[in-house]
């Protein structure tokens, strides 16, 4: 793979774009089906940065792209190698992924962009580089005990390394969304972020 090859000019300009990061099983995916499907379908896309590394994966390891983008196990046991190849990747340019990511979901033909999966700091970077002010950032958050009874297990390697500690210490973030499966206070939660992107569109 030419690291350096994806170099066109972006010329898109989203109004919004929604950074949500978090730790394994704190509900990202979950709560940010739940947004997408509140906003106007042709108001917004979902990004994942893991979508390119995982189709990559996929393709040069013989796997099943759709079992590796979905919640089960299956992820699992390949999650340690694809962290070690993206990370080589990064080290050569740290905003491929973000970008890959940009072009692989055709985001540039909507407005509101929701990406579920933002793990690192020069991922913040590059978005921020990119699109300056349109970007938001959103830390999900759940107890140790609810991400276990959600299917997290501690696993040497990944818990403790970059790719789910190296926002540990931003604690700047529009909005944290406490997501220990009580449905009323989500819910309030989701709408100011909803009630937010409102008013951001009817400026
Ligand atoms: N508030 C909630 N109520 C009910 N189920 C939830 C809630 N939040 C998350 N879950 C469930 O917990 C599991 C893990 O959630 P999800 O896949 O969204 O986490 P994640 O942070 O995206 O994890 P990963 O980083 O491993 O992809 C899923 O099965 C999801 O449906
Ligand atoms: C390889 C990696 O993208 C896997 C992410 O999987 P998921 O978002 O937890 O489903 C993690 C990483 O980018 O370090």
């Amino acid at each position: 793979m030419e690291v350096n090859k994806i170099s066109e000019k972006i010329n898109s300009s989203p109004s919004c774009i929604l950074l949500f990061s978090g730790k394994r099983k704190s509900g990202k995916d979950y709560i940010t089906d739940i947004i997408l499907e509140r906003i106007k379908r042709e108001n917004a896309v979902m990004l994942k940065i893991s979508a390119p590394i995982k189709s990559y994966w996929a393709e040069t390891h013989d796997l099943q792209f759709d079992d590796l983008m979905g919640a089960g196990e299956y992820k699992e046991k390949y999650r340690q190698d694809m962290i070690k190849w993206s990370e080589g990747v990064r080290r050569q340019n740290y905003g491929y992924f973000c970008e890959a990511a940009v072009k692989m979901f055709k985001a540039h033909e909507k407005p509101i962009w929701i990406v579920s999966d933002i793990r690192r700091k020069t991922d913040l970077k590059w978005f921020k580089e990119n699109y300056g002010s349109a970007v938001k950032t959103i830390r999900v958050v759940a107890d140790e005990g609810i991400r276990k009874q959600r299917g997290w297990i501690f696993t040497e390697g990944v818990d403790d390394a970059e790719t789910e500690c190296d926002l540990d210490d931003v604690l700047e973030w529009d909005w944290k969304i406490i997501n220990n499966s009580n449905e009323s206070e989500l819910e309030k939660q989701i709408q100011d972020i909803l009630s937010a992107i409102e008013n951001i569109m009817h400026l």
